[in-house]
């Protein structure tokens, strides 16, 4: 299953040079995700690498994609990991940098409670792990229990698994 699903990953990501900013070399995950059987693919993948989850936090903007899907695999809820000035007061706030500039996150506060709640957190890209450092952050910061980090493709010159490295984390392209 995860081989299947690695494979689709690389047949239909679109690589764009220079984009959003000269140097970059920005991995385009679109195409993965309006192609059906890759999309079922990856979701299922993802979804597996924790079962025991309760509850999916999928990152702004296509950790939304994938966290609705592999909540509705896991028969369980989704939580939207937003970025600064989307969700209503009170929320709790992280920001952070990336390959690309600086920006910010946010979850509710106390709706839902997260505490003590098991958590698998997902992203399509993990490059400089700036993201989902954050996001973890927040997440343990509410006390909830991180059971997975997972994305689908990650970029290993950029070192994102070293500041991650006490977490779960898994990804189905390592590139
Ligand atoms: O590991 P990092 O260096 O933090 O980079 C990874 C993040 O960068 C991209 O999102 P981006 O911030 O471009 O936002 P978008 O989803 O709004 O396009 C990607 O979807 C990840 O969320
Ligand atoms: N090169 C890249 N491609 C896609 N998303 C990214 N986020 C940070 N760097 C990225």
């Amino acid at each position: 299953m995860l081989r299947a699903a690695a494979a689709a990953v690389t047949a239909h990501t679109r690589w764009v040079d220079d984009f959003p900013s000269p140097g970059v070399r920005f991995a385009d995950l679109t195409p993965v995700f309006a192609h059906g059987p890759a999309y079922s693919a990856v979701v299922a993948a993802l979804a597996s690498a924790a079962t025991d989850a309760e509850l999916v936090a999928g990152i702004d903007a296509r950790g939304f994609l994938l966290g609705g899907g592999m909540a509705r695999e896991l028969g369980v809820g989704v939580l939207a990991v937003r970025k600064a000035g989307k969700l209503p007061p009170p929320v709790q706030k992280c920001e952070y940098s990336l390959e690309y500039g600086t920006a910010a996150i946010e979850i509710p506060d106390e709706s839902p409670s997260l505490r003590g709640r098991r958590v698998l957190v997902v992203d399509d890209v993990l490059a400089t792990g700036g993201t989902l450092r954050a996001t973890l952050e927040l997440l343990e910061r509410v006390g909830a229990d991180i059971v997975g980090v997972t994305v689908v493709t990650e970029l290993e010159a950029l070192g994102g698994r070293a500041r991650l490295e006490s977490y779960p984390l898994t990804s189905l392209v390592r590139l």
